[in-house]
């Protein structure tokens, strides 16, 4: 099937059946009608429609290289400036779609998926059919629209060597056997967001911990379709508040959910598996792929839209407390302005100083990128924080749609007005606000974007060690000097 329309991606995932748990029951019959995921899988309906619509299948997919059939467009592998162009308008249309609400839009693994597989060849290295796999493996994703999600986070008291010593069992996923069919993986990944509601789990080499052996049975990356035998979903609470649009505008439709991901001893068939055991080929895995880079263009697409999104609802608020006339408030409004120009003038610098790379991927310039990345998990809280600051109890005061249709509405039409705004368009707008800015919807998504990338230290280090140039500076600052 080359790209899915809305009801194939939620027959698949209904079909497919994966072991899930919630709120200690396992949920059983069609995934998309369980209120938990039905908002979230209704909008990624909406977006795989969007692929097949008359005015926009031109921009959303390309010829599968393969069969000549529509393939999504983010599967796409860059070779030129026009293709960057060509990724960066079909993954801005469905960011613009979820306002950035969905961290793991499907484009984001496609996109990631591309990275790893157009650096497959240094994979040859270690072992060729690796490299095939990996080759194979993103063909049959473009070609069939594979919804993936991802796993590298291992349990937290894990990650030390010096306590997994005390551990009888290791929790973190590992290699407790190879046998001719596969390699078979027991323990857990933290955080699998979308897991629930993908076709497919795609596990990256796990940042820790490291043994210094030959064979380091926590070194692996391989794919598994999310119903492979023995393995299991467990679920965090749900944020979705309730159905109505009105009262949960942002968790009725954009909250994906995040699991634990056990694997009891699951077979990874040797077609699957991309690296084994070779910590080299692991560490490498990220920077040969570009992955950082790959993926940030993406992000950047979600950023923008979210940011966009930040100040329309900041401009509301604004308007209907008519506080514009306030110069510390002008300022916050400025802080949301500065930080949407800023982005959007990254982005393009990242696509004007792109360039070819070994791999014949049309690269986009990282330095623009990687301070991007370390901007976003600063700005975003302090967003969220002005939107507390200019909402203040009006974020509190929020009566459900239902008061509204009830026999008391008289008197919230009358004191809960804003200016320009009834009190039901009032109260609306600050829902938005609160789902945003204290809900635990909205605590989740401050928390994703803080650590999207992993925590500061790795984020800023990453920005660091990848910023080529700081010589030359030096050298003009010595030069000066002297
Ligand atoms: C909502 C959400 C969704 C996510 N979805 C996914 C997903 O789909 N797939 C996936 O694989 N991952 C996912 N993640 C995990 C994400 O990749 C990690 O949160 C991120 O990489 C940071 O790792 P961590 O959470 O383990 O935090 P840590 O890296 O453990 O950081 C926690 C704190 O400890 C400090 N710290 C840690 N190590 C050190 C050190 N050596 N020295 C000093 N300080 C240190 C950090 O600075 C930070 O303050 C998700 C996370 C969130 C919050």
């Amino acid at each position: 099937m080359p790209v899915k329309n809305g009801g194939q991606y939620i027959e698949r995932i209904n079909k497919n059946l994966p072991e899930i748990w919630l709120a200690g029951e396992q949920v059983k019959g069609e995934i998309s009608e369980h209120k938990a995921f039905k908002g979230l899988m209704t909008t990624q309906s909406a977006m795989y429609d969007m692929q097949l619509e008359d005015k926009l299948k031109a921009k959303m997919s390309y010829a599968s290289p393969l069969t000549g059939d529509p393939v999504g467009l983010s599967f796409l592998q860059p070779k030129t400036k026009k293709d960057l162009a060509a990724r960066r308008e079909m993954m801005q249309i469905w960011a613009n779609t979820h306002h950035g609400f969905l961290g793991r839009a499907p484009d984001y693994m496609n996109t990631s998926l591309m990275a790893f597989a157009s650096a497959a060849g240094y994979l040859e290295e270690e072992n060729p059919q690796y490299a095939s796999n990996l080759r194979q493996y993103y063909a049959y994703c473009r070609e069939n629209d594979i919804t993936l999600s991802h796993v590298f986070i291992q349990p937290k008291a894990s990650r030390w060597p010096s306590f997994m010593k005390f551990f009888e069992e290791p929790s973190a996923a590992r290699v407790i056997e190879k046998n001719k069919d596969g390699i078979v993986i027991r323990g857990a990944f933290l955080l699998d967001t979308q897991g629930a509601t993908s076709d497919e789990i795609l596990v990256y080499p796990t940042p820790l911990p490291c043994e210094g052996d030959e064979e380091n049975p926590f070194v692996f990356a391989f794919a598994v379709p999310s119903n492979l035998p023995k393995v299991r979903f467990i679920c965090r609470e749900s944020f979705v508040g309730g159905e109505s649009t009105f009262n949960y505008p942002l968790s009725s439709r954009f909250e994906e959910m995040d699991t634990l991901v056990i694997f009891d001893d699951a077979l990874v068939p040797w077609d699957r598996v991309f690296i084994c055991g070779n910590e080299e080929l692991a560490y490498r895995f990220f920077d040969e792929s570009r992955f950082f880079t790959h993926a940030s263009t993406q992000i950047m697409c979600k950023n923008i839209a979210k940011t966009e999104f930040l100040l329309g609802t900041i401009e509301s608020m604004v308007e209907a407390a008519g506080l514009e006339r306030h110069e510390h408030v002008v300022e916050k409004v400025t802080e949301v302005i500065i930080a949407l120009e800023t982005l959007k003038a990254l982005q393009l610098a990242a696509e004007k100083g792109a360039a070819l790379d070994r791999w014949g991927s049309m690269l986009p310039n990282r330095k623009p990128l990687l301070a991007a990345n370390a901007y976003f998990p600063k700005i975003y809280p302090r967003m969220i924080e002005i939107i507390q600051l200019i909402g203040s109890s009006g974020l509190i005061m929020i009566p459900d749609e239902k008061d509204f249709d009830s026999e008391i509405h008289g008197q919230l039409d009358r004191y809960l007005k804003g200016i320009g705004l009834d009190a039901k368009e009032n109260v609306q707008l600050s829902r938005l606000a609160w789902e945003l800015s204290v809900s635990a919807f909205g605590g989740r998504q401050t928390v994703y974007e803080r650590f999207f990338f992993g925590n500061s230290l790795i984020v800023n280090n990453r920005l660091y060690h990848g910023y080529q140039g700081r010589e030359t500076f030096k050298q003009r600052v010595q030069d000066f000097l002297s």
